[in-house]
């Protein structure tokens, strides 16, 4: 190619770039002018905020406080523990990774946002789809905008209530028996192995019939949809959410596009089979499993003449949907059952206690109480101890925070009085810094399961709104009482028969590494992976129980 034929090239190119980088400083210049009308107004604003980098230079600061694979949410405490213990709430500018944040600790501000302010508490912030598009393949009841949300979350409503959870009981205590039977080889071999991908694919099995009606076996072998599943969350980009450059990454895309294919195909082939049964005996509707709901809603039972295929567009929303409870389902439970094995490990006291409500609960003999809990599922409803230790987990280890989008003419108080706007601001609730926050909780890091015993006017007794696991107000989290159950059974399956014991120390000496090895003093701090998972994926031993 001659000069002559270059020169209308190299001037697009030119002018290409000009425009992007105009686009950007414009951008910019809006980002950084909305910053300063917050200043002027005395709103709190994070400290060292600077024109071109806004607070990116401050986070770099406080990654500097932890681990390197530590959690993203653990900078917004340390910012929070540093500079607004007072207002329990602060302005935090990251733009151009996700925007101008409004990180919130306080309960009560927290309680306005997802609750009492009906312009905001059903709007999911704006950034959530790029988080979400590789797990669910697009829109989902979790982003979905408040208009198409509520009608969906209406069906799915009627497959999570307390007399349905306890129906499942007997076939959760088919997928434990799975998991105690790999627990025991595990003892017996006396390996080190790692709790948090064991019992991924166990929670896996434990919701396969809640969500397809079917029976997974991913604890036993491969499954198309529970193995891509986990590998999509382990290619998961952790800053996906709030770093857009993060997504450059050739193989990450390919496995995406790959895993997302084969999981829309099994999901698809399910569809067909359960709408095939359907059909064939629509007065069936016993089942509430979340395939069952959704195709029931889109075909009602009285519908004369059922077409004789599912629709194209329906059934590519149908399996969003179905992608997201897999995910939602499974990643978050099996977090929080290796917290509750770990600080059970490390509180000989809340062990025996815990152990002795099962004995009085289910008799000494721990080879009985599968059947006990399959013929009288109801007595997973009767151990306060063992919701106390589960609420108590929960509470140290959330394995997820949440967001709303802010509205224009919507201010919400800080602990101070201070009005502050939300207009073009993502209000993030830290639920990990808000759980462990001095102002809210008395001794904030020790595990007390009895907090969760006492009565008001206790000192333990906890603060309203300080403790959202599952978030509160509308678009709280569909399963909490369907997770309580399924620990409750668990733990009341497995705490009698094993010990468990963190291997961090022999891990660390094999896996060498430069940097903090703990956050606050703890090894098994939470990582990010979709969900937040215990570091490591918490390699450990288990024994059988000396008894
Ligand atoms: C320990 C386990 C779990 C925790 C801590 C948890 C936490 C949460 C939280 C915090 C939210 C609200 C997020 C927000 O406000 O932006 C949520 C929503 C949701 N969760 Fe869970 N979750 C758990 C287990 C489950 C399970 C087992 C399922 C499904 C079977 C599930 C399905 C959902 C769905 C569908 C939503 C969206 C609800 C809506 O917007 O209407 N979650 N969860």
């Amino acid at each position: 190619m001659d000069t002559i034929q270059a020169r209308p090239l190299l001037t697009s190119a030119a002018v290409a770039i000009a425009s992007l980088l105009g686009y950007f400083f414009t951008r910019l210049y809006k980002a950084r002018m909305l910053m300063a009308d917050l200043k002027k107004m005395g709103v709190p604003i994070a400290p060292r905020h600077n024109f071109l980098f806004g607070h990116l230079l401050l986070l770099k600061e406080m990654q500097e406080r932890l681990p390197a694979d530590a959690h993203y949410q653990y900078m917004f405490g340390e910012i929070y523990r540093d500079s607004f213990e007072k207002t329990g709430v602060y302005y935090l500018d990251l733009w151009p990774m996700a925007g101008i944040f409004m990180v919130i600790h306080s309960p009560t501000t927290a309680i306005s946002v997802t609750q009492t302010n009906t312009l905001i508490s059903m709007r999911k912030a704006d950034l959530l789809p790029r988080f979400f598009k590789p797990i669910a393949g697009g829109p989902n009841l979790f982003d979905m905008p408040e208009s198409e949300w509520k009608p969906w979350r209406a069906v799915f409503n009627k497959g999570f209530n307390n007399e349905h959870f306890l129906k499942l009981v007997p076939g959760m205590v088919k997928e434990i028996n799975v998991y105690r039977e790999t627990l025991r080889n595990h003892a017996k071999k006396g390996d080190m192995f790692y709790l948090d991908t064991t019992t991924l694919r166990f929670t896996m099995d434990l919701i396969g019939k809640t969500i397809l009606n079917s029976e997974l076996h991913a604890q036993t072998g491969y499954n198309t949809l529970a193995d891509c599943m986990i590998s999509q969350i382990r290619w998961h980009e952790p800053s996906a959410a709030v770093n857009p450059f993060s997504s450059i990454n050739v193989a990450r895309w390919y496995m995406e596009w790959s895993n997302g294919r084969k999981m829309d195909r099994y999901i698809s082939d399910e569809l067909d089979r359960r709408y095939n049964e359907y059909k064939a005996d629509s007065n069936d509707t016993r089942s509430k499993a979340v395939i069952d709901l959704i195709l029931q809603a889109h075909i009602p039972q009285d519908t004369k003449v059922k077409p004789e295929k599912l629709d194209p567009d329906f059934k590519a929303f149908a399996i969003r949907q179905i992608r997201l409870f897999v995910f939602a389902g499974h990643d978050s439970t099996s977090s929080t059952i290796c917290y509750c094995f770990h600080l059970l490990s490390k509180h000989p006291e809340a062990l025996a206690r815990i152990r002795a409500e099962h004995d009085s609960i289910f008799g000494p003999d721990i080879s009985t109480v599968s059947e006990t809990l399959t013929s009288k599922p109801h007595l997973a409803n009767d151990l306060p101890y063992t919701t106390a230790i589960i609420k108590e987990t929960l509470r140290l280890y959330p394995p997820a925070s949440s967001s709303r989008q802010g509205f224009k003419g919507v201010s919400l108080v800080d602990d101070e009085g201070t009005i502050c706007p939300t207009d073009h601001v993502v209000c993030f609730m830290d639920h990990s810094g808000m759980h462990r926050a001095p102002k809210y909780w008395v001794r904030p890091d020790d595990f007390l399961p009895e907090r969760w015993l006492v009565e008001p006017g206790h000192e333990l007794y906890p603060m309203k709104g300080a403790w959202r696991p599952f978030e509160n107000g509308p678009r709280n989290c569909i399963a909490q009482g369907l997770v309580m159950t399924e620990l409750r059974v668990l733990l009341a399956c497995t705490v009698r028969e094993f010990d468990f014991r963190d291997c961090y120390d022999e891990w660390d000496r094999a896996h060498p590494r430069k940097g903090l090895q703990t956050y606050r003093g703890d090894r098994a701090y939470q990582i990010e992976e979709a969900a937040a998972h215990p570091s490591a994926h918490y390699p450990c031993r288990v024994s059988l129980r000396a008894q």
